[in-house]
């Protein structure tokens, strides 16, 4: 795959299943945030099959994967149960991310510096399946150099440090320090996207790096939607990224 010329937004919809699953309801359906998402202009649709399963199902990916008109991106952890089933269903993208089960949220990037065998070995099964695989790490030049080594086309950086960042001076040195992933990894040859905690009021300044292929962004646009609907919050989002980003 090549890098486009223009910043791509995928959306996460994962959230929405959040809602679904605290009543053990049938609604809302992520599927249909999906289809919605798409008319509304997202370049991919972005789940991550959790081990707890706390929000998306196996049927939602293999709905999904019937459905889409654009293309899934499937975030797993890198366990044996999810490469069977990401080979079952050979999504066109897939993001290794590291999970735990106490966590919150994704709480940090991938370590594949600390395990490349192992990622090493996971890449090369999922590639075989032809699925762009991309690794979900933090913006640290070793991780971007092991996620070379190990053979990943693309990475995909945390930018959750600096959406968490407090003060303007911990936003700035976190803006950097995404930039300078982004820099570095592009002369490593990698594809670079980069995603997690941004929403409407932090997403500019990361879309106005230049060189990111794709912003993947879910929980905000899932809130937002409660107002606004979720194709009106798609569309609200990729037009803040396509200004930001032509500047
Ligand atoms: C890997 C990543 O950043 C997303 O999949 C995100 O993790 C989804 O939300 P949760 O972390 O709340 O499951
Ligand atoms: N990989 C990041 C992602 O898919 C969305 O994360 P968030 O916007 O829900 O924090």
């Amino acid at each position: 795959m090549t890098q486009s010329n223009r910043m791509l937004l995928g959306v996460n919809i994962d959230h929405v299943a959040t809602l679904r699953q605290a009543r053990g309801t049938r609604y809302p359906d992520p599927v249909k945030a999906a289809l919605d998402a798409e008319e509304a202009g997202a370049d991919g649709i972005t789940v991550h099959l959790r081990e707890d399963r706390r929000h998306i199902q196996e049927r939602d990916v293999l709905l999904l994967k019937d459905v889409l008109q654009t293309r899934m991106n499937f975030e797993m952890g890198v366990t044996e149960e999810m490469m069977a089933f990401a080979e079952r269903i050979r999504p066109a993208h897939i993001c290794l991310v590291p999970e735990t089960r106490q966590e919150l949220t994704t709480e940090g990037g991938l370590d594949v510096a600390g395990q490349e065998a192992r990622i090493k070995a996971a890449v090369e099964r999922l590639s075989r399946l032809g699925s762009e695989v991309s690794l979900f790490i933090d913006a640290d030049e070793r991780q971007i150099e092991a996620s070379r080594r190990v053979g990943a086309p693309a990475i995909e950086l945390h930018t959750g440090r600096y959406a968490d960042a407090q003060t303007p001076g911990e936003v700035a040195e976190e803006l950097k320090r995404v930039a300078d992933g982004v820099a570095f990894g592009l002369g490593q040859g990698l594809i670079v996207n980069a995603g997690h905690g941004l929403h409407y009021h932090n997403v500019e300044a990361v879309a106005a790096i230049k060189g990111i292929n794709e912003l993947n962004i879910g929980h905000a646009l899932v809130a937002h939607a409660l107002f606004v609907g979720f194709k009106s919050a798609v569309a609200e989002m990729k037009a803040l990224i396509l200004a930001a980003s032509r500047h």
